[in-house]
Protein backbone atom coordinates (compact mmCIF):
# COMPACT_ATOMS: atom_id res chain seq x y z
CA UNK A 1 0.00 0.00 0.00
CA UNK A 2 1.50 3.55 -0.55
CA UNK A 3 0.65 6.45 1.65
CA UNK A 4 0.20 10.20 0.44
CA UNK A 5 -0.87 12.69 2.31
CA UNK A 6 -3.77 13.56 -0.59
CA UNK A 7 -4.77 11.75 -3.28
CA UNK A 8 -6.18 13.73 -5.91
CA UNK A 9 -8.27 11.96 -8.78
CA UNK A 10 -8.66 13.89 -11.60
CA UNK A 11 -6.19 16.42 -13.73
CA UNK A 12 -8.98 18.36 -13.87
CA UNK A 13 -9.29 22.58 -13.04
CA UNK A 14 -9.53 22.15 -9.26
CA UNK A 15 -7.37 19.10 -9.29
CA UNK A 16 -4.25 20.50 -10.55
CA UNK A 17 -4.45 23.69 -8.80
CA UNK A 18 -4.53 21.62 -5.61
CA UNK A 19 -2.11 19.40 -6.53
CA UNK A 20 0.28 21.95 -6.83
CA UNK A 21 -0.95 24.73 -4.08
CA UNK A 22 -0.72 21.14 -1.32
CA UNK A 23 2.72 20.00 -2.61
CA UNK A 24 4.22 23.57 -2.29
CA UNK A 25 3.25 23.08 1.27
CA UNK A 26 4.97 20.25 1.76
CA UNK A 27 2.53 17.85 1.68
CA UNK A 28 3.35 14.57 -0.49
CA UNK A 29 0.56 14.21 -3.22
CA UNK A 30 -0.54 11.55 -5.70
CA UNK A 31 -2.06 13.01 -9.00
CA UNK A 32 -4.42 9.69 -10.15
CA UNK A 33 -5.87 10.91 -14.21
CA UNK A 34 -6.74 7.97 -16.49
CA UNK A 35 -5.96 9.18 -19.71
CA UNK A 36 -2.54 11.24 -20.69
CA UNK A 37 -4.21 13.01 -23.19
CA UNK A 38 -5.93 14.77 -20.44
CA UNK A 39 -3.67 16.06 -18.75
CA UNK A 40 -4.82 19.44 -17.39
CA UNK A 41 -8.66 18.00 -17.88
CA UNK A 42 -11.72 19.09 -19.80
CA UNK A 43 -11.40 22.76 -20.48
CA UNK A 44 -8.26 22.37 -22.16
CA UNK A 45 -8.19 19.48 -24.03
CA UNK A 46 -11.65 18.65 -24.97
CA UNK A 47 -13.55 21.58 -24.55
CA UNK A 48 -13.37 25.68 -23.47
CA UNK A 49 -9.83 26.04 -25.33
CA UNK A 50 -10.27 23.94 -27.99
CA UNK A 51 -13.64 25.25 -28.75
CA UNK A 52 -12.94 28.88 -28.49
CA UNK A 53 -9.83 28.52 -30.94
CA UNK A 54 -12.50 27.32 -33.33
CA UNK A 55 -14.41 30.22 -32.85
CA UNK A 56 -12.19 32.93 -33.13
CA UNK A 57 -10.77 31.54 -36.50
CA UNK A 58 -14.37 30.65 -37.92
CA UNK A 59 -14.60 34.11 -37.33
CA UNK A 60 -11.46 34.87 -38.78
CA UNK A 61 -12.88 32.52 -41.70
CA UNK A 62 -9.77 30.74 -41.66
CA UNK A 63 -10.26 27.41 -43.69
CA UNK A 64 -12.26 24.55 -41.66
CA UNK A 65 -8.69 21.94 -42.03
CA UNK A 66 -6.14 24.48 -41.07
CA UNK A 67 -8.24 26.12 -38.11
CA UNK A 68 -8.52 22.32 -36.83
CA UNK A 69 -4.80 21.80 -36.77
CA UNK A 70 -4.21 24.90 -35.23
CA UNK A 71 -6.73 23.89 -32.27
CA UNK A 72 -4.51 20.86 -32.32
CA UNK A 73 -1.36 22.47 -31.45
CA UNK A 74 -2.70 24.87 -28.91
CA UNK A 75 -3.92 21.81 -26.97
CA UNK A 76 -1.30 20.24 -27.07
CA UNK A 77 0.91 23.15 -25.73
CA UNK A 78 -1.30 23.68 -22.92
CA UNK A 79 -1.26 19.87 -22.11
CA UNK A 80 2.58 20.18 -21.92
CA UNK A 81 2.90 23.16 -19.75
CA UNK A 82 -0.11 21.33 -17.45
CA UNK A 83 1.55 18.33 -17.09
CA UNK A 84 4.74 19.72 -16.77
CA UNK A 85 3.43 21.98 -13.56
CA UNK A 86 2.90 18.96 -11.97
CA UNK A 87 5.59 16.57 -12.89
CA UNK A 88 8.69 18.59 -11.99
CA UNK A 89 7.74 19.33 -8.78
CA UNK A 90 9.37 16.49 -6.34
CA UNK A 91 6.25 16.41 -3.87
CA UNK A 92 3.70 14.99 -6.81
CA UNK A 93 3.50 11.48 -8.09
CA UNK A 94 1.53 11.24 -11.39
CA UNK A 95 -0.21 7.97 -11.93
CA UNK A 96 -1.77 7.08 -15.44
CA UNK A 97 -4.84 4.92 -14.52
CA UNK A 98 -8.31 4.86 -13.41
CA UNK A 99 -9.13 5.04 -9.88
CA UNK A 100 -11.59 3.06 -8.12
CA UNK A 101 -12.32 3.41 -4.36
CA UNK A 102 -11.74 0.54 -2.32
CA UNK A 103 -12.86 1.79 0.76
CA UNK A 104 -13.85 5.48 1.97
CA UNK A 105 -9.91 5.87 2.39
CA UNK A 106 -8.44 3.45 -0.27
CA UNK A 107 -8.12 4.24 -4.44
CA UNK A 108 -7.28 1.31 -6.56
CA UNK A 109 -5.13 1.65 -9.44
CA UNK A 110 -3.21 -0.13 -12.11
CA UNK A 111 0.65 0.49 -11.44
CA UNK A 112 3.33 -1.59 -13.85
CA UNK A 113 0.55 -3.60 -14.34
CA UNK A 114 -0.51 -4.53 -11.37
CA UNK A 115 -3.52 -3.30 -9.16
CA UNK A 116 -2.21 -1.17 -6.46
CA UNK A 117 -3.69 0.38 -3.31
CA UNK A 118 -3.00 3.70 -2.36
CA UNK A 119 -4.35 5.09 1.22
CA UNK A 120 -4.33 9.10 2.34
CA UNK A 121 -6.15 10.90 4.79
CA UNK A 122 -7.42 13.65 2.60
CA UNK A 123 -8.77 12.33 -1.10
CA UNK A 124 -10.20 14.70 -3.62
CA UNK A 125 -12.31 13.31 -6.46
CA UNK A 126 -12.42 15.94 -9.73
CA UNK A 127 -13.37 13.88 -12.13
CA UNK A 128 -15.30 16.44 -14.38
CA UNK A 129 -18.54 15.02 -16.50
CA UNK A 130 -19.07 13.03 -19.72
CA UNK A 131 -21.56 13.75 -22.44
CA UNK A 132 -25.36 12.38 -22.16
CA UNK A 133 -26.30 9.95 -24.67
CA UNK A 134 -29.88 10.70 -25.16
CA UNK A 135 -31.83 7.98 -26.05
CA UNK A 136 -31.94 7.75 -29.86
CA UNK A 137 -32.51 4.70 -31.90
CA UNK A 138 -30.14 3.42 -34.62
CA UNK A 139 -26.44 3.39 -34.41
CA UNK A 140 -24.98 5.83 -32.17
CA UNK A 141 -21.09 4.06 -32.89
CA UNK A 142 -21.90 5.11 -36.48
CA UNK A 143 -19.13 7.66 -37.66
CA UNK A 144 -21.51 10.51 -38.55
CA UNK A 145 -22.75 10.44 -35.09
CA UNK A 146 -20.49 13.07 -32.84
CA UNK A 147 -20.19 14.51 -29.27
CA UNK A 148 -18.62 18.03 -28.29
CA UNK A 149 -15.57 15.78 -27.97
CA UNK A 150 -15.38 13.70 -31.06
CA UNK A 151 -16.64 16.52 -33.63
CA UNK A 152 -13.71 18.75 -32.85
CA UNK A 153 -11.20 15.95 -34.19
CA UNK A 154 -12.72 15.47 -37.49
CA UNK A 155 -10.96 17.20 -40.20
CA UNK A 156 -13.03 17.62 -42.69
CA UNK A 157 -15.54 20.39 -42.52
CA UNK A 158 -19.73 18.22 -42.41
CA UNK A 159 -21.50 20.34 -45.28
CA UNK A 160 -24.65 19.82 -43.40
CA UNK A 161 -24.42 19.01 -39.52
CA UNK A 162 -27.39 18.46 -37.00
CA UNK A 163 -27.57 19.38 -33.73
CA UNK A 164 -29.56 17.73 -31.04
CA UNK A 165 -30.06 20.12 -28.12
CA UNK A 166 -30.36 23.84 -28.00
CA UNK A 167 -27.68 24.71 -24.95
CA UNK A 168 -24.58 26.03 -24.22
CA UNK A 169 -22.53 23.23 -26.59
CA UNK A 170 -25.64 23.38 -28.72
CA UNK A 171 -25.52 26.64 -30.05
CA UNK A 172 -21.46 27.10 -29.71
CA UNK A 173 -21.17 24.82 -32.26
CA UNK A 174 -24.02 25.72 -34.55
CA UNK A 175 -22.98 29.18 -34.43
CA UNK A 176 -19.16 27.78 -35.09
CA UNK A 177 -20.03 25.79 -37.78
CA UNK A 178 -21.89 27.94 -39.73
CA UNK A 179 -18.72 30.46 -39.56
CA UNK A 180 -16.54 27.63 -41.44
CA UNK A 181 -19.12 26.97 -44.10
CA UNK A 182 -21.40 24.42 -42.28
CA UNK A 183 -25.48 23.87 -43.12
CA UNK A 184 -26.26 23.63 -39.51
CA UNK A 185 -29.92 22.66 -38.31
CA UNK A 186 -30.69 22.88 -34.21
CA UNK A 187 -33.23 20.53 -32.94
CA UNK A 188 -34.60 20.87 -29.28
CA UNK A 189 -37.40 20.26 -27.56
CA UNK A 190 -38.10 24.05 -26.02
CA UNK A 191 -40.39 25.61 -28.09
CA UNK A 192 -38.04 28.81 -28.15
CA UNK A 193 -34.67 29.43 -27.34
CA UNK A 194 -32.79 29.77 -24.55
CA UNK A 195 -35.93 29.63 -22.21
CA UNK A 196 -34.16 30.56 -18.98
CA UNK A 197 -32.85 34.07 -20.39
CA UNK A 198 -34.72 36.96 -20.78
CA UNK A 199 -37.39 36.76 -23.60
CA UNK A 200 -36.72 39.82 -25.38
CA UNK A 201 -33.04 39.21 -25.92
CA UNK A 202 -33.23 35.39 -26.44
CA UNK A 203 -35.70 36.12 -29.52
CA UNK A 204 -32.82 38.61 -30.66
CA UNK A 205 -30.38 35.52 -30.44
CA UNK A 206 -32.82 33.42 -32.32
CA UNK A 207 -32.83 36.22 -35.33
CA UNK A 208 -29.18 37.09 -35.34
CA UNK A 209 -28.10 33.11 -35.76
CA UNK A 210 -31.46 32.98 -38.74
CA UNK A 211 -29.93 35.63 -40.30
CA UNK A 212 -26.44 33.27 -40.06
CA UNK A 213 -28.35 31.10 -41.77
CA UNK A 214 -28.98 28.77 -38.95
CA UNK A 215 -31.93 26.55 -38.99
CA UNK A 216 -34.05 25.98 -35.56
CA UNK A 217 -36.41 23.02 -35.62
CA UNK A 218 -38.54 23.78 -31.88
CA UNK A 219 -40.71 21.08 -29.96
CA UNK A 220 -38.94 18.44 -31.67
CA UNK A 221 -36.44 15.15 -30.95
CA UNK A 222 -34.72 12.85 -32.74
CA UNK A 223 -35.81 9.84 -32.38
CA UNK A 224 -34.27 7.52 -34.68
CA UNK A 225 -30.66 7.65 -36.69
CA UNK A 226 -30.30 5.54 -39.98
CA UNK A 227 -27.20 5.00 -42.04
CA UNK A 228 -28.68 6.56 -45.89
CA UNK A 229 -25.05 6.56 -47.52
CA UNK A 230 -21.21 6.63 -47.08
CA UNK A 231 -21.40 10.14 -46.02
CA UNK A 232 -25.15 10.76 -45.06
CA UNK A 233 -27.26 9.96 -42.35
CA UNK A 234 -30.96 10.46 -41.74
CA UNK A 235 -32.77 11.42 -38.84
CA UNK A 236 -36.32 10.81 -37.86
CA UNK A 237 -37.65 13.55 -35.47
CA UNK A 238 -40.40 13.04 -33.51
CA UNK A 239 -42.67 16.27 -35.31
CA UNK A 240 -42.62 13.43 -38.13
CA UNK A 241 -39.98 15.20 -40.27
CA UNK A 242 -36.85 13.56 -41.56
CA UNK A 243 -33.12 15.68 -41.62
CA UNK A 244 -30.64 14.56 -43.13
CA UNK A 245 -26.82 15.30 -42.63
CA UNK A 246 -23.45 14.65 -43.19
CA UNK A 247 -22.68 14.57 -39.52
CA UNK A 248 -24.77 14.72 -36.16
CA UNK A 249 -24.14 16.46 -32.75
CA UNK A 250 -24.81 14.89 -29.75
CA UNK A 251 -25.17 18.06 -27.60
CA UNK A 252 -27.95 17.12 -24.38
CA UNK A 253 -26.33 17.87 -21.30
CA UNK A 254 -23.16 16.65 -19.25
CA UNK A 255 -23.29 14.01 -16.66
CA UNK A 256 -21.05 13.63 -13.50
CA UNK A 257 -18.17 11.56 -13.92
CA UNK A 258 -18.92 8.60 -11.46
CA UNK A 259 -19.07 5.31 -13.43
CA UNK A 260 -16.41 2.96 -12.26
CA UNK A 261 -15.11 4.85 -9.32
CA UNK A 262 -16.23 2.11 -7.02
CA UNK A 263 -18.37 4.69 -5.04
CA UNK A 264 -20.50 1.89 -4.07
CA UNK A 265 -17.36 0.81 -1.64
CA UNK A 266 -17.85 3.65 0.25
CA UNK A 267 -20.08 5.86 2.57
CA UNK A 268 -20.03 8.53 -0.16
CA UNK A 269 -23.85 9.68 -1.53
CA UNK A 270 -25.12 10.48 -4.84
CA UNK A 271 -27.73 13.69 -5.56
CA UNK A 272 -31.00 12.49 -7.81
CA UNK A 273 -29.20 13.76 -10.67
CA UNK A 274 -26.04 11.29 -9.69
CA UNK A 275 -23.76 14.13 -8.54
CA UNK A 276 -21.49 13.57 -5.70
CA UNK A 277 -23.35 14.93 -2.65
CA UNK A 278 -21.51 17.31 -0.65
CA UNK A 279 -21.77 19.90 1.69
CA UNK A 280 -21.24 24.22 1.70
CA UNK A 281 -17.63 23.47 2.40
CA UNK A 282 -17.47 20.45 -0.60
CA UNK A 283 -17.18 17.47 1.90
CA UNK A 284 -18.64 14.43 0.81
CA UNK A 285 -20.63 12.10 3.33
CA UNK A 286 -17.14 10.94 4.14
CA UNK A 287 -14.68 13.39 6.64
CA UNK A 288 -11.85 14.78 4.29
CA UNK A 289 -12.93 12.79 1.11
CA UNK A 290 -13.83 16.29 -0.86
CA UNK A 291 -15.68 16.62 -4.07
CA UNK A 292 -15.09 19.32 -6.33
CA UNK A 293 -15.93 20.89 -10.27
CA UNK A 294 -18.49 19.02 -12.89
CA UNK A 295 -18.59 15.90 -10.41
CA UNK A 296 -20.37 17.79 -7.66
CA UNK A 297 -22.82 18.76 -9.39
CA UNK A 298 -24.34 22.12 -10.35
CA UNK A 299 -22.69 24.87 -12.94
CA UNK A 300 -20.52 23.14 -15.25
CA UNK A 301 -17.84 26.38 -15.60
CA UNK A 302 -14.05 25.92 -15.10
CA UNK A 303 -13.64 29.16 -13.12
CA UNK A 304 -16.15 27.29 -10.96
CA UNK A 305 -13.86 24.39 -10.10
CA UNK A 306 -11.27 26.44 -9.84
CA UNK A 307 -13.93 28.21 -7.43
CA UNK A 308 -14.17 25.10 -5.71
CA UNK A 309 -9.88 24.85 -5.16
CA UNK A 310 -10.45 28.08 -3.36
CA UNK A 311 -13.45 26.68 -0.93
CA UNK A 312 -11.39 23.98 0.23
CA UNK A 313 -8.43 25.54 0.45
CA UNK A 314 -10.15 28.11 2.63
CA UNK A 315 -11.21 25.46 4.76
CA UNK A 316 -7.87 23.33 5.37
CA UNK A 317 -5.44 26.21 5.56
CA UNK A 318 -8.05 29.26 6.32
CA UNK A 319 -10.13 30.67 8.47
CA UNK A 320 -13.29 28.41 6.90
CA UNK A 321 -15.42 31.35 5.78
CA UNK A 322 -15.49 30.50 2.29
CA UNK A 323 -18.00 28.15 1.29
CA UNK A 324 -20.63 27.27 -1.49
CA UNK A 325 -23.23 29.96 0.23
CA UNK A 326 -20.10 32.55 0.80
CA UNK A 327 -19.97 32.54 -3.26
CA UNK A 328 -20.76 35.92 -5.35
CA UNK A 329 -22.57 36.51 -8.52
CA UNK A 330 -21.37 33.88 -10.78
CA UNK A 331 -21.49 35.24 -15.03
CA UNK A 332 -21.46 33.64 -17.77
CA UNK A 333 -21.06 33.64 -21.21
CA UNK A 334 -22.00 31.38 -24.63
CA UNK A 335 -19.51 31.83 -27.00
CA UNK A 336 -22.09 32.54 -30.14
CA UNK A 337 -21.56 35.07 -32.73
CA UNK A 338 -21.79 37.82 -31.21
CA UNK A 339 -21.74 36.32 -27.60
CA UNK A 340 -24.38 36.52 -25.12
CA UNK A 341 -23.30 36.79 -21.21
CA UNK A 342 -25.31 37.27 -18.24
CA UNK A 343 -24.80 37.62 -14.43
CA UNK A 344 -27.26 37.87 -11.92
CA UNK A 345 -31.06 38.05 -12.05
CA UNK A 346 -33.63 38.77 -15.79
CA UNK A 347 -36.30 41.12 -15.11
CA UNK A 348 -39.12 38.21 -14.83
CA UNK A 349 -36.81 36.04 -11.91
CA UNK A 350 -36.52 39.70 -10.20
CA UNK A 351 -40.23 40.02 -10.11
CA UNK A 352 -40.95 36.54 -9.50
CA UNK A 353 -38.87 36.92 -6.30
CA UNK A 354 -40.88 40.39 -5.44
CA UNK A 355 -38.13 42.92 -6.67
CA UNK A 356 -39.97 46.40 -7.48
CA UNK A 357 -38.11 46.55 -10.56
CA UNK A 358 -36.53 49.34 -13.38
CA UNK A 359 -34.83 48.47 -16.17
CA UNK A 360 -32.24 49.85 -18.71
CA UNK A 361 -31.77 48.70 -22.59
CA UNK A 362 -29.49 49.70 -25.02
CA UNK A 363 -29.62 48.25 -29.05
CA UNK A 364 -25.87 47.67 -29.14
CA UNK A 365 -26.00 49.28 -32.77
CA UNK A 366 -27.01 52.79 -30.75
CA UNK A 367 -23.61 52.53 -29.35
CA UNK A 368 -19.81 54.61 -31.45
CA UNK A 369 -17.73 51.00 -30.57
CA UNK A 370 -20.17 49.00 -32.92
CA UNK A 371 -20.01 51.12 -35.69
CA UNK A 372 -15.95 51.02 -35.15
CA UNK A 373 -15.68 47.50 -34.98
CA UNK A 374 -18.60 47.13 -38.17
CA UNK A 375 -21.07 44.84 -35.91
CA UNK A 376 -24.25 46.38 -35.06
CA UNK A 377 -26.06 43.02 -33.92
CA UNK A 378 -27.44 42.51 -30.37
CA UNK A 379 -28.99 44.04 -27.44
CA UNK A 380 -27.88 45.03 -23.71
CA UNK A 381 -30.57 44.74 -20.79
CA UNK A 382 -29.80 45.96 -17.03
CA UNK A 383 -32.45 45.25 -13.92
CA UNK A 384 -32.22 47.24 -11.34
CA UNK A 385 -33.87 47.33 -7.53
CA UNK A 386 -35.58 50.49 -7.40
CA UNK A 387 -35.44 50.55 -3.81
CA UNK A 388 -32.24 50.29 -3.35
CA UNK A 389 -30.67 50.84 -6.30
CA UNK A 390 -28.67 48.53 -6.64
CA UNK A 391 -27.75 45.91 -9.85
CA UNK A 392 -29.79 42.84 -9.92
CA UNK A 393 -28.84 41.74 -13.29
CA UNK A 394 -27.51 41.95 -16.69
CA UNK A 395 -28.00 40.10 -20.11
CA UNK A 396 -26.10 41.23 -22.39
CA UNK A 397 -25.92 39.53 -26.04
CA UNK A 398 -23.07 41.92 -28.44
CA UNK A 399 -19.70 42.29 -29.32
CA UNK A 400 -17.16 41.99 -26.31
CA UNK A 401 -19.75 41.29 -23.82
CA UNK A 402 -17.52 38.27 -22.29
CA UNK A 403 -15.28 40.82 -20.78
CA UNK A 404 -17.99 43.47 -20.25
CA UNK A 405 -19.81 41.18 -17.96
CA UNK A 406 -17.17 40.83 -15.71
CA UNK A 407 -17.13 44.46 -14.81
CA UNK A 408 -21.50 44.50 -13.51
CA UNK A 409 -20.46 41.61 -11.52
CA UNK A 410 -17.45 43.32 -10.32
CA UNK A 411 -19.93 45.98 -9.28
CA UNK A 412 -22.60 43.69 -7.74
CA UNK A 413 -20.25 41.97 -6.01
CA UNK A 414 -18.91 45.40 -4.08
CA UNK A 415 -23.10 46.32 -3.93
CA UNK A 416 -22.25 49.02 -5.95
CA UNK A 417 -25.14 51.44 -6.65
CA UNK A 418 -26.25 51.29 -10.54
CA UNK A 419 -25.46 54.81 -10.72
CA UNK A 420 -21.51 54.05 -10.33
CA UNK A 421 -21.48 52.46 -13.42
CA UNK A 422 -23.74 55.27 -15.41
CA UNK A 423 -21.84 57.68 -13.83
CA UNK A 424 -17.94 56.38 -14.65
CA UNK A 425 -15.69 58.73 -16.58
CA UNK A 426 -14.61 55.37 -18.92
CA UNK A 427 -12.32 55.56 -22.12
CA UNK A 428 -13.29 55.76 -25.77
CA UNK A 429 -14.07 54.71 -28.41
CA UNK A 430 -15.08 51.28 -26.18
CA UNK A 431 -18.07 49.16 -25.36
CA UNK A 432 -17.99 49.50 -21.32
CA UNK A 433 -18.65 53.24 -21.92
CA UNK A 434 -22.14 52.32 -23.50
CA UNK A 435 -23.11 51.47 -19.47
CA UNK A 436 -23.08 55.36 -19.38
CA UNK A 437 -26.72 54.58 -21.10
CA UNK A 438 -27.27 51.58 -20.13
CA UNK A 439 -27.60 52.14 -16.72
CA UNK A 440 -29.59 55.75 -17.36
CA UNK A 441 -32.38 54.69 -15.62
CA UNK A 442 -35.42 56.87 -14.59
C1 LIG B 1 -17.55 21.60 -25.45
C2 LIG B 1 -17.44 22.28 -24.11
C3 LIG B 1 -17.13 23.61 -24.04
C4 LIG B 1 -17.01 24.24 -22.81
N1 LIG B 1 -16.71 25.56 -22.78
C5 LIG B 1 -16.53 26.18 -21.60
C6 LIG B 1 -16.14 27.54 -21.55
O1 LIG B 1 -15.97 28.21 -22.57
N2 LIG B 1 -15.95 28.10 -20.34
C7 LIG B 1 -16.10 27.40 -19.19
O2 LIG B 1 -15.87 27.95 -18.10
N3 LIG B 1 -16.52 26.10 -19.20
C8 LIG B 1 -16.71 25.48 -20.38
N4 LIG B 1 -17.08 24.16 -20.40
C9 LIG B 1 -17.24 23.44 -19.12
C10 LIG B 1 -15.84 23.07 -18.53
O3 LIG B 1 -15.07 22.43 -19.51
C11 LIG B 1 -16.00 22.17 -17.32
O4 LIG B 1 -16.89 22.76 -16.42
C12 LIG B 1 -14.65 21.96 -16.62
O5 LIG B 1 -13.67 21.55 -17.52
C13 LIG B 1 -14.81 20.94 -15.50
O6 LIG B 1 -13.59 20.76 -14.88
P1 LIG B 1 -13.41 19.82 -13.64
O7 LIG B 1 -12.37 20.46 -12.78
O8 LIG B 1 -14.68 19.46 -13.03
O9 LIG B 1 -12.80 18.46 -14.19
P2 LIG B 1 -12.25 18.05 -15.61
O10 LIG B 1 -11.41 19.09 -16.22
O11 LIG B 1 -13.38 17.52 -16.38
O12 LIG B 1 -11.24 16.87 -15.24
C14 LIG B 1 -11.64 15.61 -14.86
C15 LIG B 1 -10.49 14.64 -15.14
O13 LIG B 1 -10.71 13.44 -14.43
C16 LIG B 1 -10.29 12.36 -15.24
N5 LIG B 1 -11.00 11.17 -14.70
C17 LIG B 1 -12.33 10.89 -14.76
N6 LIG B 1 -12.61 9.75 -14.09
C18 LIG B 1 -11.42 9.30 -13.59
C19 LIG B 1 -11.04 8.17 -12.81
N7 LIG B 1 -11.92 7.28 -12.37
N8 LIG B 1 -9.72 8.04 -12.51
C20 LIG B 1 -8.80 8.92 -12.92
N9 LIG B 1 -9.10 10.00 -13.66
C21 LIG B 1 -10.39 10.20 -13.98
C22 LIG B 1 -10.70 12.78 -16.64
O14 LIG B 1 -9.96 12.09 -17.63
C23 LIG B 1 -10.38 14.29 -16.61
O15 LIG B 1 -9.08 14.57 -17.05
C24 LIG B 1 -17.21 23.50 -21.61
C25 LIG B 1 -17.52 22.14 -21.68
C26 LIG B 1 -17.63 21.53 -22.91
C27 LIG B 1 -17.94 20.06 -22.97
N1 LIG C 1 -19.35 28.91 -22.71
C1 LIG C 1 -19.41 28.04 -21.72
O1 LIG C 1 -19.17 28.35 -20.56
C2 LIG C 1 -19.78 26.61 -22.02
C3 LIG C 1 -19.77 26.13 -23.32
C4 LIG C 1 -20.17 24.82 -23.57
C5 LIG C 1 -20.53 24.01 -22.51
N2 LIG C 1 -20.51 24.50 -21.25
C6 LIG C 1 -20.96 23.64 -20.13
O2 LIG C 1 -21.27 22.34 -20.58
C7 LIG C 1 -22.54 21.96 -20.08
C8 LIG C 1 -23.22 21.04 -21.06
O3 LIG C 1 -23.65 21.74 -22.23
P1 LIG C 1 -24.87 21.22 -23.10
O4 LIG C 1 -25.18 22.20 -24.15
O5 LIG C 1 -24.61 19.80 -23.51
O6 LIG C 1 -26.02 21.10 -22.03
P2 LIG C 1 -27.23 22.10 -21.68
O7 LIG C 1 -27.82 21.55 -20.44
O8 LIG C 1 -26.79 23.50 -21.72
O9 LIG C 1 -28.26 21.90 -22.88
C9 LIG C 1 -28.77 20.64 -23.22
C10 LIG C 1 -29.89 20.84 -24.22
O10 LIG C 1 -30.26 19.59 -24.75
C11 LIG C 1 -31.68 19.49 -24.78
N3 LIG C 1 -32.04 18.06 -24.73
C12 LIG C 1 -31.96 17.22 -23.68
N4 LIG C 1 -32.35 15.98 -24.06
C13 LIG C 1 -32.67 16.05 -25.38
C14 LIG C 1 -33.11 15.11 -26.36
N5 LIG C 1 -33.29 13.82 -26.06
N6 LIG C 1 -33.30 15.55 -27.62
C15 LIG C 1 -33.09 16.84 -27.96
N7 LIG C 1 -32.66 17.77 -27.08
C16 LIG C 1 -32.45 17.38 -25.82
C17 LIG C 1 -32.13 20.29 -23.58
O11 LIG C 1 -33.46 20.68 -23.72
C18 LIG C 1 -31.14 21.47 -23.63
O12 LIG C 1 -31.60 22.48 -24.48
C19 LIG C 1 -23.31 23.26 -19.84
O13 LIG C 1 -24.18 23.10 -18.76
C20 LIG C 1 -22.24 24.26 -19.56
O14 LIG C 1 -22.08 24.46 -18.18
C21 LIG C 1 -20.16 25.79 -20.98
Amino acid sequence: MLTYDAIIIGFGKAGKTLAGELANKGWKVAMIEKDPNMYGGTCINIACIPTKVLVHDGLMKMPYPDAIERKDKVVEKLRENNYKSLADNDQVTIHVSEAKFRSDKEVEIELDGKREILTAEHIFINTGATSNIPPLKGDLSSDKVYTSTTLINRKQLPKKLAIIGGGYIGLEYASMYQNFGSEVSVITPEDKLLPYEDSEIAAEVQKVLEEKGIQFIFGAKAEEVEEKSEDEVKLALSNGEDLIANAVLLATGRKPNVEHLGLENTSIELTEKGAIKVNDHLETKVDNVWALGDVKGGMQFTYISLDDYRIVMNYLFGDKEYSLMARKNVPYSVFIDPPLSRVGMTAKEAEDKGYEIAGGKLSVASHPRAHVIDDLRGLFKVVIDKKKDKILGATLFGPESPELINLVKLAMDLDAPYTYLRDQVYNHPVMSESFNNLFAIE
